[in-house]
Formats: structure tokens, C-alpha cells, sequence
């Protein structure tokens, strides 16, 4: 693309000026009549020679700068009238090349009329546009186009007759970074069936993106599911081989992150023997549905490359400056059913009369479409997925802004025919339980969960609260959920079993444990919610659910069950013969002890390892960013001895109610955290205590698992500060969709800390620093305390065709 803006000739310089005006003055005729045009008229009529003296060919054809500067005249010019430079605009001459001083009004109005000349030349040749930039130098140009038919006929007159015969590439422009994308949805958080998650953008109106020309993704098969050129078995290994990769990173900085003073663990010296895994990675379980397996799909609503008003997945990052959206054609992670909702719903957009949303300007109405699936209880495991669908709940997202009440409500009435007819036609019959409008007026894509949620269609027959009329029922096990249209529900029903499962039996609960309880934290209100409704279908009485944010509440959730950490130092303290000195002292005589021989402070545990005393009184690591503060759900298993395996399936059972039904969408991070508030607290009267009389007891057992289901970011910091300095918790199962931060939280709990913290210094610098970096810092202000130990990881596929993959670790001290 040319640069539209001419350069500006080269201005008079002042010295020149005045060594030329002295020769003129001078009278010197050689260097003033130099290279004269031979009839260039004389501003004022006169000719060249009048007087005698031969005017230089340059004679007022440039305005003086004291007319420049002060804009009316020259009062300040003083050469008066001899000076060679216009005093005005109307004693200013044409140059000898017929051009005016570009400064001046005449040139500035010329040029306009040229551009409008150039305007509507292009428009005749069939190129129109809003705006069109380029940086000097840059190879590179900025098109914006006002609408969808401005921008497919630029492309198609650029392509059939390319600018001066040479071919001008046609690309995809990054939007403003500041311009948030819809969180990348980790694919356990939120159920998109986008790679990326991010969801289209277009003008306002009918308007078209303007760069959405082209895509780095070709389809969106590629942009979704990656990895689906490969057979199954291949993309097991390929999960497999990059989990492992990501896991040694915790070997390697573990040994970084630990003090010189302190001998490396066992377990950092035992994974050359593993190839530098921190521990062994067992193995990938693989999904047992590998096609159409995703429960829920969020649709983009944007424009195709075409310029159709599409339906389905983008092509790649708005982030990137991508924002074209294609049809979820040949996608196999996504069910038949919700490829069919789509395209029902796309064929509704094209005669609706209300635009879809604009990413750019933020405004528009539509703005995404999500299909929701409920499977009935399985007695086989089938590869067709889809026939075991049997609710579905529709969610069609929109933005009210400025929309009049009348003309929403016949939009919504047509959608919904729509709809109802489009599944009624299909054959079989598609199922369809619910329609649900949320209206989101936010600029972010991620709906905040209280955003006010209005059923269109409602299960007919039964008469049903309120909240009942929009919810589907899916099957975990023996267990069913009821789930509602902002929950978290993992996307793969039948692998999520497995994952919980495998995540049951390595909490250990055999036979001579009885898990006598499950606390769940979650920050959602509806999760919370549905959690409570599960345990009641599922007459699970020994739950309880506590709705914050975990790293708000965790802290005092563990000392009412288990007491404070001090009181277990104390006592073990007592136990190994210390008399009742300061922490402050016990960190002296262990310093004093250089970490060669930790004296009776320390101890070791069943593991071997070497215990350390603990200092809680460092001050917590604070918080990098919004994105590093947002916090994990928590669930908690405390065993004692005595069950039977009878029990071990209950109590997996019970952590699956509790942690599927403590569910949503990340993006809820702004849920107040002060909305701390018990749930319903059922406990089975025989043998459970109240909870007062647990904390109590809490000393009695002395295992205490914690099972962890963070979202994608991870732990929060002080999560990992309480579970880490607890002696109590002995076992902590991570369940993980996003390894690197599995790695980053892994390192702070299972790195030996030195006796004496540095000050927290505020995580400072931490923009620059990888996850594993910021962890290895955050280690230094850890409270010295026993370090866990990785003992064995498992890759679980939740996600076929995608590169994502879950991880379960276990780690003990
Ligand atoms: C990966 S999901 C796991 C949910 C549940 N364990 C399950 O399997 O259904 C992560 C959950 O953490 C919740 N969450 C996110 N940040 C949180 C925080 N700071 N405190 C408590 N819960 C949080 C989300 O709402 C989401 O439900």
C-alpha cells in the first residue's frame, strides 16, 4: 500500500535565506537569476526584471515565517518589501514547477480536492474505506472499513487487479491489547470449544470487522481441535511426552529455589533415575469418549470471512487481531446436537433485526450462543456419545443496551419458535429442556455470573421454582447433577469420572480411614447452590459447602477443623523435648546449626524426610496481579481409621458431588469475596461431632487430605501458604487443567524452605518473570515448614483433538 500523505517540501532555512537576500541585496545578478524560469509570472504582475533587477526564481513563493507565525502578516519581517518571501497569501507565486507552498491555503486546498478526486476515483474503480494508515517505512498498512460490503469489495478489486501489477498480501490486523479478550478459557473452566475461547468481534451494526480478511487458522477444525489430524493413540503420546516435559520443569527448580544451607530433597537427587521427573509420570488415561464429547460448546456470533453472520468458532485470537468466526464444520470434539443448534441459530440471525455485538466498538446485540448437554445415566460406556443426550439447555447471550423492550420481546419470540420447530423437525427429535437469555451489558465477553438470566422456554408439565425452570441433569457415576446455566460442570462427562476417581483413590481412602467429612469452597453463589441441591438428590448428608474465595476463607476453615498450625508446632515441639522457647529462638538454634544437623527441632517423618519447624509469622506473599489472585476451590477429605472399601466408593463419590457441583466459570473472580457464608452443614449425627467439636477433635487424625481443583491460573498464594504450613495436612491431591501452573504451585509447596525468610518483597518485577520464577521468589518467603513431596502424577485426557490435557498429582509429607 502506498503512504497517502505527501511529504512536505523541505522549508526555507533561515541562514540560507539571509546569505541569498544579502547576494540579492548585494545586487549580484549571477546567483539570482540562476536556472529562472523563462516566463513565470510575477505575483504582482511585474516582471522579472522590473527595476532592473532580476527577481530569483524563487520570488515569494514561499511565505515568510513571521507570516507563518503570527498568521495575519509580517509586521515583524525586517526586509519589508524587498523580502523574497510572501507576506501574504495573495503576493505568494506559483513555484517554477507549478506547485504552491505547501503551507499556504491554496496548496492545502488543492490538496483536499485531490483526495476527494482520489476518493471517488477508487470508488469508481470499487475501493472504499474510512480510514487508511501507514507508517513511513513500514511495508505494512491499516484499512478500516465502514461495512461488510466496503471491506469483500476492497479484497476483491485488491486481488483482481493488484496495485502497479504487484500483489498486496491481505492479513488480519491486531486489535488494541488493551481491548481484554474473553478469558482464555481453560477448557475445564469454561466449556468453550474454542482453542482459545476467544469470541468474535465486528463493528456495530451491520458493520464488518474490518481486518477479518484473513486468519492464521484455515478452519475452524484447525483453530479448535489441533490435534485432530492425529489418531488418538499418537495424541496420547504426543499429551504425554509434553506433561512430562512440563513436569521435570518442577525438578529443575526446585534444586534452583532450594538453599545453599539446606540438602537438596531425596526426591530432586532420585529423578535422575526418572529421566528428571520429580516423580513417575504413570501414564495417560485416555477418554472414553473421543468424539462429540464436549457438554457444552460456547458459540462465537461474528461475521465468516465471507461476511456471513456465522455461528461457531473463531479462527484464531482476537488478541492477534483475529475475528473471523466459521461454522464448527467437521470439529469432532462437538456433538451433532450442538452443531445443529448453531446452524439453527445462524439461519435465525440473518433475517433478525438486531445486529450482532461488535468487539470493537462494543455494542451490537447477539453475542453468543451456548449449547449445554445433559447425558441420562450410562450402563455402558458407548463411542456414540449422543445417544445417551437427553436435555439440552440453550443459552443466547445478548447486550439490551438501547434496545427497545417491544422489539426485544419479538425477537425472542421468533428465536424461540425458531428453535422449538428446528428440534421438533430434526430426526429423531433434537431434546431441548430449556432457553435461557442472559443479558450481559459488560464490555468483557465473560459474563459475570449474576448477570440477570430470563427463560424463554421453560420444561413443560411440572410445576417448578423459579431456578428449577432452567437447569439440565447430567451423571457422574451413580450421582446425579443438576446443573445451572453459569455452573462449572467438567465438559467431558465420562472422563470426568475417571478423573475423579483416580483423584479418589489417591487420596487413600482404603481401608483403614473413614472420610468422615467434606468441606467444599467455592466462590460461585450458583455453584454453591447447585452444590447444596446435589448432596440432597444424591442424599449425601455429610457435606458441607462454604461459598468465598479460598484464599479468604481457607486459613480459618483449617484451624476450625484442625486448629491453628502453632498448636501442632507446640505440641510437637513438646513431644520432641522443647522446652518453651520463641519461634524466634528455635530459628536461631537452627541457623546455629548451619543445616547440618537440624538438632531437636526437627525431626523425621514416616517418609524420611526431614521435618522443620514452622514460622508462621512471616508476612504473606502478596499478589502479583488480579490475574494471579484468582483462587482455587478446595476440597477437603479428613479420614480416620476404620472403613470399609464400601466406604472408599462413597467417600469418592461425596468428593465428586462436592467438587462437581462446586463449579464455575473463572471469570467470576469478581464475586465479592466477603460473601463468605456457610452452606448447609449436614453431618451424620452417629459418629460425626458438630463442627466445634471437630475442631477439637481434629488432633485425633492424623491425616488430613486436601484435594485441589483450582482454575487455570492455579493456587492462590495464600492457599499454598495454608496447606503448606499446616502440619495437619499431610496428603494433597492436585487436580489440574493447566500444568504450567500446576508446576509454578508445585514448587512452592514442595521446596525445602531456609530457617530464616527473606522479607516478601511484593512480588516486584514479576511481569517479567515466568510462573516458575515468580514461584522460585515466592519460595524465599515461604514460612519455614515441611516441604511435600511430588509422589506420582497421572495425565488424564479430558480433552481430545486439543493440545489442553488434565493432570492429577499427588503429593505427601
Ligand atoms: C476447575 S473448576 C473445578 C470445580 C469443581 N472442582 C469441579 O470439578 O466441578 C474451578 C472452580 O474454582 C472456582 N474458583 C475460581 N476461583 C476461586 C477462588 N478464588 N476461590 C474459590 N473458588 C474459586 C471456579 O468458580 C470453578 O468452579
Amino acid at each position: 500500500m502506498e503512504d497517502d500523505k505527501t511529504p512536505p517540501p523541505p522549508q526555507p532555512q533561515p541562514e540560507l535565506a539571509g546569505e541569498k537576500r544579502k547576494r540579492e541585496e548585494d545586487g549580484s545578478p549571477d546567483a539570482a537569476t540562476e536556472d529562472a524560469p523563462p516566463s513565470a509570472p510575477s505575483a504582482s504582475g511585474e516582471d522579472e526584471a522590473s527595476g532592473g533587477i532580476t527577481r530569483h526564481p524563487m520570488w515569494k513563493t514561499s511565505l515568510c515565517s513571521y507570516f507563518r507565525r503570527r498568521g495575519a502578516g509580517a509586521e515583524g519581517c525586517s526586509h519589508g518589501e524587498s523580502c523574497r518571501y510572501a507576506h501574504t497569501e495573495e503576493e505568494l507565486r506559483p513555484r517554477p514547477d507549478g506547485t504552491w507552498d505547501p503551507t499556504s491555503d491554496r496548496a492545502k486546498k488543492l490538496r483536499k480536492v485531490a483526495a476527494e478526486d482520489k476518493e471517488e476515483a477508487e470508488e469508481e474503480e470499487g475501493i472504499s474505506y474510512v480510514t487508511a494508515k501507514k507508517k513511513k517505512g513500514m511495508t505494512v498498512g491499516f484499512v478500516t472499513f465502514g461495512s461488510v460490503e466496503q471491506l469483500t469489495n476492497a479484497v476483491q478489486v485488491l486481488r483482481e487487479n493488484p496495485s502497479g501489477g504487484k500483489e498486496i498480501k491481505i492479513a488480519d490486523a491486531n486489535r488494541r491489547s488493551h481491548q481484554k479478550v474473553h478469558a482464555a478459557e481453560g477448557p475445564a473452566d469454561n466449556g468453550t470449544a474454542t482453542e482459545n475461547g476467544s469470541n468474535p468481534a465486528t463493528p456495530a451494526g451491520e458493520a464488518y470487522a474490518p481486518e477479518a480478511v484473513a486468519s492464521s487458522k484455515k478452519s475452524a477444525r484447525d483453530a479448535v481441535t489441533p490435534l485432530a489430524h492425529m489418531p488418538y493413540n499418537d495424541q496420547l503420546e504426543h499429551k504425554k511426552h509434553s506433561m512430562a516435559q512440563i513436569l521435570k520443569r518442577l525438578t529443575r527448580n526446585a534444586r534452583k529455589a532450594c538453599p545453599p544451607a539446606i540438602p537438596l530433597p531425596n526426591w530432586v537427587f532420585k529423578s535422575k533415575e526418572i529421566g528428571g521427573l520429580p516423580c513417575k509420570l504413570e501414564g495417560i488415561l485416555e477418554s472414553p469418549v473421543v468424539n462429540g464429547y464436549r457438554n457444552k460448546c460456547e458459540f462465537s456470533v461474528g461475521y465468516s470471512l465471507e461476511g456471513k453472520k456465522t455461528v461457531g468458532f473463531m479462527l484464531g485470537n482476537f488478541r492477534e487481531g483475529v475475528t473471523a468466526v466459521e461454522e464448527p464444520v467437521n470439529c469432532p470434539n462437538v456433538s451433532e446436537i450442538s452443531c445443529k443448534y448453531a446452524q439453527m441459530f445462524q439461519h435465525f440471525l440473518q433475517s433478525s433485526s438486531l445486529p450482532l455485538w461488535s468487539r470493537v466498538d462494543n455494542c451490537g446485540f447477539w453475542r453468543q450462543f451456548t449449547v449445554r448437554e445433559g447425558r441420562c445415566p450410562a450402563e455402558v460406556v458407548s463411542q456414540n456419545a449422543e445417544s445417551q443426550i437427553s436435555e439440552v439447555m440453550l443459552i443466547v447471550q445478548v447486550c439490551s443496551t438501547g434496545v427497545e423492550e417491544a422489539v426485544m420481546k419479538e425477537e425472542f419470540d421468533k428465536l424461540s419458535t425458531a428453535l422449538i420447530q428446528g428440534a421438533a423437525i430434526c430426526s429423531p427429535p433434537l431434546p431441548l429442556t430449556t432457553i435461557v437469555v442472559q443479558d450481559h451489558k459488560g464490555i468483557s465477553n465473560a459474563a459475570p455470573a449474576d448477570c440477570p438470566l430470563t427463560p424463554l422456554l421453560v420444561p413443560k408439565g411440572v410445576q417448578l421454582e423459579a431456578e428449577d425452570k432452567t437447569r439440565i441433569h447430567d451423571h457422574i457415576s451413580n450421582l446425579k447433577f443438576s446443573i445451572s446455566p453459569t455452573a462449572f460442570f467438567q465438559v467431558n462427562t465420562l472422563a470426568a469420572e475417571r478423573l475423579y476417581t483416580l483423584a479418589g483413590d489417591w487420596a487413600n481412602l482404603n481401608s483403614d480411614t473413614l472420610l468422615f467429612d467434606v468441606v467444599g469452597i467455592e466462590m460461585n453463589e450458583s455453584a454453591v447452590s447447585d452444590a447444596h441441591r446435589n448432596a440432597l438428590i444424591n442424599d449425601i448428608k455429610n457435606c458441607r459447602f462454604v461459598c468465598g474465595k479460598a484464599e479468604d476463607v481457607v486459613g480459618s476453615l483449617l484451624t476450625e477443623y484442625l486448629g491453628p498450625p502453632q498448636q501442632h508446632i507446640a505440641a510437637s515441639e513438646r513431644n520432641s523435648g522443647i522446652n518453651d522457647t520463641s519461634k524466634d529462638e528455635e530459628i536461631i538454634n537452627c541457623s546455629e546449626n548451619d543445616g547440618e544437623n537440624m538438632g531437636s527441632s526437627t525431626e523425621k517423618n514416616d517418609n524420611g524426610e526431614t521435618e522443620q519447624p514452622i514460622d508462621t509469622s512471616a508476612d504473606l506473599p502478596t499478589c502479583a496481579s488480579d490475574e494471579e489472585i484468582k483462587g482455587k476451590s478446595m476440597d477437603r477429605v479428613n479420614k480416620e481409621a476404620g472403613s470399609s472399601s464400601d466406604e472408599h466408593n462413597e467417600a469418592a463419590g461425596e468428593q465428586n458431588c462436592g467438587k462437581a457441583s462446586l463449579i464455575n466459570d473463572e471469570s467470576t473472580d469478581t464475586t465479592p469475596a466477603d460473601s463468605l457464608e456457610d452452606g448447609k452443614t449436614c453431618q451424620d449425627g452417629s459418629s460425626i461431632p458438630n463442627n466445634n467439636a471437630l475442631a477439637a477433635g481434629a488432633c485425633q487424625f492424623k491425616n488430613v487430605v486436601a484435594i485441589v481443583d483450582p482454575p487455570r491460573v492455579g493456587l492462590h498464594p495464600t492457599v499454598i501458604k495454608a496447606l503448606r504450613t499446616h502440619p495437619l495436612i499431610r496428603r494433597l491431591v492436585y487436580i489440574s487443567c493447566n500444568p504450567d501452573s500446576l508446576v509454578a504451585n508445585a514448587i512452592e509447596l514442595c521446596t525445602p524452605t531456609s530457617e530464616k525468610q527473606e522479607k516478601n518483597k511484593g512480588n516486584r518485577g514479576w511481569r517479567s518473570m515466568s510462573a516458575a520464577g515468580l514461584a522460585r521468589q515466592r519460595t524465599k518467603s515461604m514460612p519455614n515448614s515441611e516441604p511435600f513431596i511430588p509422589k506420582r502424577a497421572m495425565a488424564v485426557d479430558l480433552f481430545p483433538h486439543t493440545s489442553h490435557c488434565e493432570m492429577v498429582m499427588l503429593f505427601e509429607r
